[in-house]
């Protein structure tokens, strides 16, 4: 049984499809991530979930209880819906221990001691229970507004762009601790987030939505290995399309020369298409068939990023450790390492 589905929901505001038509669906303890440029309509999307919009059309069910749809709307209050948002709101006037218990009305001082200490060891803040807010760094503080919202043990925690207030390195080991949290408290989460490496850290499932739509939900892995549209392709890692054309041996010929590998895509023999190539499908390679000359390089630590230019004057990235660099201007050679091709009709323009 999954424990939320979204079955093709339609959310308009201001008179404007803002939510077209998203299906999805996690099951119980697993983690998804909605990845997607600004204003592409996540935070509404989350908002219909947790019952702040109503839906147009289609419905929304959490544990197989249809909870928004025609003629049913659920108030956000009965949903047992937990979000977490960018902007920590901990009470100043509270307790770390008063506000993480804060949700729990009703419960006994005892149920409430014994689910604050557990949720303190859980966040790794054992002890800090009687400080106060501004006692915290800002990441601890975020993982205090995460045990606030767990503490009542919602069915489904909604997370909206919870770490970006926070800088990169910190940003990365808290979503792997976070990540940690829920699964021990098996609970099942909706993360936005602009940060795909949080994402990737983060999620057992993962979409891309572009102006309202879900292009794509998936595994991260697939996500970034095979993109079922262009625009996730692009969106999501680096890498190019290249221009090309399937031969009668279903090789595709193209700049990079002749490839072969199992397809992903709908294209036949004789079509021309764009094919994918990251920057982890090409070596340099003294030894490699195709020459080309470096254009651009980044440094990333561990290795550059490399934009390469063949001889027709496609350009392709690629890396290389960082202890071989070469200048702007060298020539190099190139090895393909393609283990499946992603291939899209050439000349969408059709989103
Ligand atoms: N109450 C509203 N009335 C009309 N339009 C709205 C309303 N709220 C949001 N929008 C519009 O809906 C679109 C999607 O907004 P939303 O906040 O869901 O996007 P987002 O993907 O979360 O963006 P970001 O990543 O920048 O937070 C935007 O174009 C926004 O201007």
């Amino acid at each position: 049984m999954s424990l939320l589905k979204l079955d093709s929901i339609e959310v308009e505001l201001g008179g404007h499809t803002i939510v077209d038509h998203v299906s999805l669906t996690l099951e119980r303890g697993e983690i998804g991530c909605l990845l997607g440029p600004s204003g592409c309509g996540k935070t509404t999307l989350l908002r219909a979930i947790a019952g702040f919009e109503r839906v147009a059309g289609g419905a929304v069910y959490l544990a197989d209880q249809r909870v928004s749809g025609e003629e049913v709307h659920l108030e956000p209050e009965h949903r047992e819906v937990g979000m977490v948002f960018q902007d920590v709101a901990l009470f100043p006037h509270l307790t770390v221990a008063d506000n993480i218990s804060f949700g729990l009305r009703g419960a006994s001082t005892v149920e409430k001691r014994s689910r604050v200490a557990e949720l303190l060891e859980h966040i790794g803040l054992e002890g800090y229970g009687p400080r106060y807010p501004h006692q915290l760094s800002g990441g601890q503080q975020q993982r205090v507004a995460l045990a606030r919202a767990l503490a009542p043990r919602p069915r489904l925690l909604l997370l909206d762009e919870p770490f970006s207030s926070l800088d990169a390195e910190l940003r990365e080991s808290l979503a792997t601790e976070v990540r940690a949290v829920l699964k021990k408290e098996n609970i099942t989460a909706l993360l936005v987030t602009h940060d795909q490496q949080e994402a990737f850290a983060m999620a057992d499932k993962a979409g891309m939505m572009y102006r309202g739509r879900l292009l794509q939900w998936d595994t991260p892995y697939g996500l970034y290995h095979q993109p079922s549209h262009h625009l996730v392709a692009n969106f999501i890692g680096h890498g190019v399309l290249l221009r090309g054309h399937i031969n009668q041996n279903g090789c595709v010929e193209t700049p990079l020369g002749c490839l072969h590998g199992e397809h992903f895509g709908s294209a036949g023999v004789g079509e021309v298409v764009d094919v994918l190539i990251r920057p982890d499908d090409i070596v340099i390679d003294s030894a490699g068939e195709q020459e080309a000359s470096i254009v651009s390089r980044g440094f990333r630590g561990s290795h550059f990023l490399y934009t390469a230019e063949l001889a027709d004057g496609a350009q392709v990235l690629c890396m290389a450790p960082s202890h071989y660099q070469y200048d702007v201007g060298s020539q190099i050679r190139l090895k393909m390492n393609l283990d499946h091709l992603v291939l899209f009709h050439a000349g969408y323009c059709d989103t």
